[in-house]
């Protein structure tokens, strides 16, 4: 199968698919019942407070935590596989780059374990605006233009799947769109994105919104369905309304 392939890019088969899935970290359940499914070639943007289990549900689509009961599948297989190693793309939230190296080495160096060329190197460097800065050494970058390193790395291997965490977190407004501009590129061309924010004006940006409370998944919806059930044009406002409701019936959906 040529590089950057998914295994699964039948667009009526789900790119993510979750049911009842737990996962607990030391004796802490942090993930509880999650069902879910996210079709590909969209963006997905992952919403929830603080500590409600953003980063453990990446983590564990990215094959790095261990699921505890139910069943994850990603682009087909079972999270983790070792056959989705070249297909799936993980950006943390601490950029994961090597601050003594140049940005094109350091690109370079995350691409050769999947076989990039020059040219895909160069085309990662592009996408996250750093031409200019490619014989940078990292450490001298800006803490935005060091966060898009990463964001570089992950994309060098032109991964079917790609999972970001809070990736526009330190960015000013016009870096901040034209990433989203990116992904949205991108996800025209058939990758599926998993992003995940805390501020709810991206979730405009995004297909699709999975809204975590507490380790539950409280609803998947649309910004405009999002909207409406929140009774507010304010995703922000919305997203709180249907906290409240859900706090007083008690039920997540
Ligand atoms: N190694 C760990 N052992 C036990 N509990 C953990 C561990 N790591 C995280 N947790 C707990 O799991 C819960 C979910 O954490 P997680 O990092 O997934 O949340 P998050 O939604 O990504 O939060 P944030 O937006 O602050 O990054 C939190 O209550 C956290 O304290």
């Amino acid at each position: 199968m040529p590089r950057g392939t998914a295994p699964s890019q039948d667009p009526d088969t789900a790119a993510i698919a979750a049911s009842g899935l737990h996962v607990s970290r030391g004796r802490t359940t942090i993930l509880r019942g999650l069902e879910f499914s996210i079709m590909p070639g969209r963006i997905t943007c992952l919403i929830g407070p603080s500590g409600s289990g953003k980063t453990t549900l990446m983590r564990a689509i990215v094959g790095v935590q261990k699921i505890s009961r139910g069943t994850l599948s990603v682009l087909g297989r079972p999270a983790g596989s070792a056959a989705l190693r070249h297909d799936v793309g993980y950006v943390t939230q601490g950029a994961s780059v090597y601050g003594d190296l140049s940005v094109a080495a350091n690109v370079k160096y995350f691409g050769a374990m999947h076989g990039a060329t020059a040219a895909d190197v160069a085309q990662a460097i592009a996408a996250v605006g750093l031409e200019s800065h490619m014989r940078r050494k990292a450490a001298d970058l800006s803490g935005g233009q060091f966060s898009r390193v990463s964001l570089a790395c992950a994309l060098v291997s032109h991964p079917a799947l790609l999972v970001l965490d809070e990736p526009t977190v330190g960015l000013d407004p016009v870096l901040r769109a034209e990433l989203w501009g990116r992904f949205a590129a991108m996800a025209a061309a058939g990758t599926t994105l998993l992003i995940s924010s805390h501020v709810m004006e991206e979730a405009s940006h995004c297909s699709s919104l999975l809204l975590l409370r507490e380790g539950q998944l409280l609803a998947q919806l649309t910004p405009e369905e999002l909207a409406q059930r929140g009774r507010n044009k304010d995703l922000e406002r919305a997203f709180l309304a249907i906290i409240t409701d859900t706090q007083q019936t008690g039920a997540a959906s």
